[in-house]
């Protein structure tokens, strides 16, 4: 079974993908993680981010690099956004997602484009999200946690700004697949979205395989 779950930024998409993959014991890719890696990257050889070319480049990365707590930094998953937009640094990462969603037994995958298209097949789709307030709460609360005094202004202006550019960019574009299931997290604790993200996927399934059996 393959399990695809899209969202913006701290919409709790990882929290539910996490969960679901320990909950059906299927593998999980967090592909966010490739994206801030080749972010990392670029900083790391001081290349710059804008360029496509300078992008492409930095997608040859070592994997220790997915490791590395820099990875988890706000000011690199904004350079993830400026060097996911680019169409090569997408088709370079394309097939490494491709086979992790095929492995036998199949996965979880969060992300912005895997029901729309790394997976399109998978057999349950669920976009998560969250408003902008409400997501710029959670994300300040978590820097807050790991030493950071940036302040709530500023975490919900970056939250918007890579709303943005993750939507409004042309390939690929943060939108819910014509056939995901919504699930607004805004006002449900993280136990009461999993149940929900599991009754979702239960319902996908059967339905499914309803269609299957015609
Ligand atoms: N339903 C919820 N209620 C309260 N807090 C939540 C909820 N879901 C997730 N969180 C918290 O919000 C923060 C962001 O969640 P998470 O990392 O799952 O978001 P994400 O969408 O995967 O973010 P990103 O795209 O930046 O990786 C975490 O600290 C998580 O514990
Ligand atoms: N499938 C994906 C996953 C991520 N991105 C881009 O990477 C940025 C960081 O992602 P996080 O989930 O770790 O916050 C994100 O803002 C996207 O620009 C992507 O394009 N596609």
């Amino acid at each position: 079974m393959i399990i695809a779950v899209d969202g913006p930024a701290a919409s709790g998409k990882g929290t539910i993908a996490r969960a679901l993959a320990s909950h059906y014991r299927l593998p999980y890719l967090d592909t966010g993680l490739l994206y801030r890696a080749v972010a990392a990257n670029v900083a790391r050889h001081d290349l710059d981010p804008a360029i496509e070319a300078d992008a492409v480049a930095a997608c040859d990365f070592d994997e220790a690099l997915l490791d590395d707590p820099i990875l988890r930094d706000d000011e690199t998953g904004k350079r993830a956004s400026i060097v996911s937009a680019h169409p090569l640094v997408r088709a370079a990462l394309f097939h490494r997602q491709r086979r992790f969603a095929n492995q036998p037994g199949g996965a979880v995958l969060d992300g912005r484009d895997i029901g729309t298209v790394i997976a399109p097949e998978a057999d349950a789709k669920l976009f998560v999200k969250a408003t902008p307030t409400i997501r710029a709460r959670r994300r300040h609360s978590e820097l807050r946690d790991r030493g950071s005094n940036v302040s709530m202004d500023k975490v919900l202006a970056d939250i918007r700004a890579r709303d943005q550019r993750d939507s409004m960019r042309s390939s690929a574009p943060l939108v819910a697949a014509n056939d995901a299931a919504l699930l607004d997290t805004s006002f449900l604790s993280i136990e009461a979205a999993l149940k929900r993200a599991i009754e979702l996927v239960e319902r996908q399934v059967k339905l499914k395989a309803e269609r299957a059996r015609g």
